[in-house]
Formats: structure tokens, C-alpha cells, sequence
């Protein structure tokens, strides 16, 4: 069986794609299992350029295929912030919480009608031999005033669904997994590794 690397350090990325992943014959491996490898520097201006920088990184380092995940939220308000910075958006080693604290109080000033956002992803996977697939998925929604539910990570308890009437912190794993920009980009990338590995 295809053995795969989550190239990812995000526990909750990592639990999402573990759970689209376990349907398909390839054997899913953690960063966990290389303790010795570093973070690479996520310098792109894009996600699909952080997303091959990942992949790369790790790839070179573990000596096995990777599967990478670039993500992050574009606020419309905010001209497309924090976008490839959404991880550190308060700083460096910001927590989630620190990182909602500042989009609320950014949007402070903000009405209802002109908060819409979306989440991208851009997922590289990249063989032994130097194969590369890609995959995108994005998904609309509005920054909430407040939070609410706690699944997910990230900003999802802000992240509101308007057709759905919930933020994505209220859905389960496989709501969030079947409406969401890293679902929809793995549904890609689940068809077109079928088709590479067959
Ligand atoms: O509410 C959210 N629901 C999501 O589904 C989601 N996906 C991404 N994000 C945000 O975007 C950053 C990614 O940054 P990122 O791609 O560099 O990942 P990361 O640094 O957390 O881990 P790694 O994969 O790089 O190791 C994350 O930290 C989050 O702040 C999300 N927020
Ligand atoms: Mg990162």
C-alpha cells in the first residue's frame, strides 16, 4: 500500500484529512513519526507556492511521498487579509484565540452585509519520483460578531454559513469535510490519486 505523509504540524488539518483519507488504500503517515525534522519557511505569496514549498521540504527530509496543506481566510473588508498569513495573523506563535481576538476587533467597524470571507486550500502531494499533484477548494462564507460551537479549529467559530445557519465550528467532522475548502480540495485530490496509484 501507497504510504502517504501528512505534511502537516496542524492537528486539526491533520484529523480532517486522516478522516478523508481513511477510505483509500494508502497507508497514512504522521510528521510525528520523523521527530528530527524541522519546519520549513512558508515565504510564498500564495498557497499553492507555500503548499509546494511544504511538500518539498518534506519530502526532501523524509525520503517519502507528501501530501501538503496550504490554508488560510480571505476577509473581502480586510482586502483579502490575512490570507497566506492567517496562521500568524497576531504574531508569530499566536493561538487561535489570539488570532479571532484580532479579526473580531479588525471588523469592528464592519455592518452585517459587507463581512463576507471564504477559506482557500491548496493541497500539493508529491511522489518519491518527483510527481506532482494539485488541488484547490475554497468556500463562502461572512465573519461572525461573535463566536460560536467548538469544532473545528482555527477561526471556524466565526467562520458563519449563511444557507446552513451555523459557523463551521458547529458542524461535525464530516459536515465540515463535505462543504469545506480542505474537503473539497481532498474529494479532488482522493479522485486523482486513485487514478495515479491504480
Ligand atoms: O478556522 C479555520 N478552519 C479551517 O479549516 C482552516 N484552514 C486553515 N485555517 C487557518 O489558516 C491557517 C493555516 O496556515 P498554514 O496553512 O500555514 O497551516 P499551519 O501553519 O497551521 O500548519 P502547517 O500545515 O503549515 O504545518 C490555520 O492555522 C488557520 O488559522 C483554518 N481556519
Ligand atoms: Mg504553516
Amino acid at each position: 500500500m501507497k504510504e502517504i505523509v501528512i505534511a502537516s504540524k496542524n492537528k486539526g488539518k491533520i484529523a480532517e484529512i486522516e478522516k478523508y483519507f481513511a477510505t483509500l488504500s494508502v497507508k497514512v503517515i504522521s510528521l510525528a513519526e520523523f521527530p528530527e525534522v524541522d519546519e520549513p519557511i512558508e515565504d510564498g505569496d500564495t498557497f499553492e507556492k507555500n503548499s509546494l514549498i511544504k511538500a518539498s521540504y518534506y519530502a526532501l527530509h523524509t525520503g517519502k511521498a507528501c501530501l501538503a496543506d496550504d490554508s488560510g481566510l480571505e476577509v473581502d473588508a480586510l482586502n483579502y487579509a490575512p490570507g497566506v498569513y492567517s496562521a500568524r495573523f497576531a504574531g508569530e506563535h499566536a493561538t487561535d484565540a489570539e488570532n479571532n481576538q484580532k479579526l473580531l476587533v479588525s471588523l469592528e467597524n464592519i455592518s452585517k452585509n459587507k463581512r463576507q470571507a471564504r477559506f482557500r486550500c491548496a493541497l500539493t502531494f508529491l511522489d518519491t519520483d518527483g510527481t506532482v499533484i494539485t488541488c484547490d477548494g475554497s468556500c463562502e462564507g461572512e465573519i461572525a460578531f461573535a463566536p460560536s460551537g467548538d469544532g473545528g479549529f482555527g477561526y471556524d467559530p466565526l467562520f458563519y454559513l449563511p444557507e446552513l445557519n451555523k459557523s463551521m465550528a458547529q458542524l461535525s467532522m464530516e459536515e465540515k469535510n463535505k462543504i469545506s475548502h480542505r474537503g473539497k480540495a481532498l474529494k479532488k485530490m482522493a479522485e486523482k490519486l486513485a487514478g495515479y496509484l491504480r
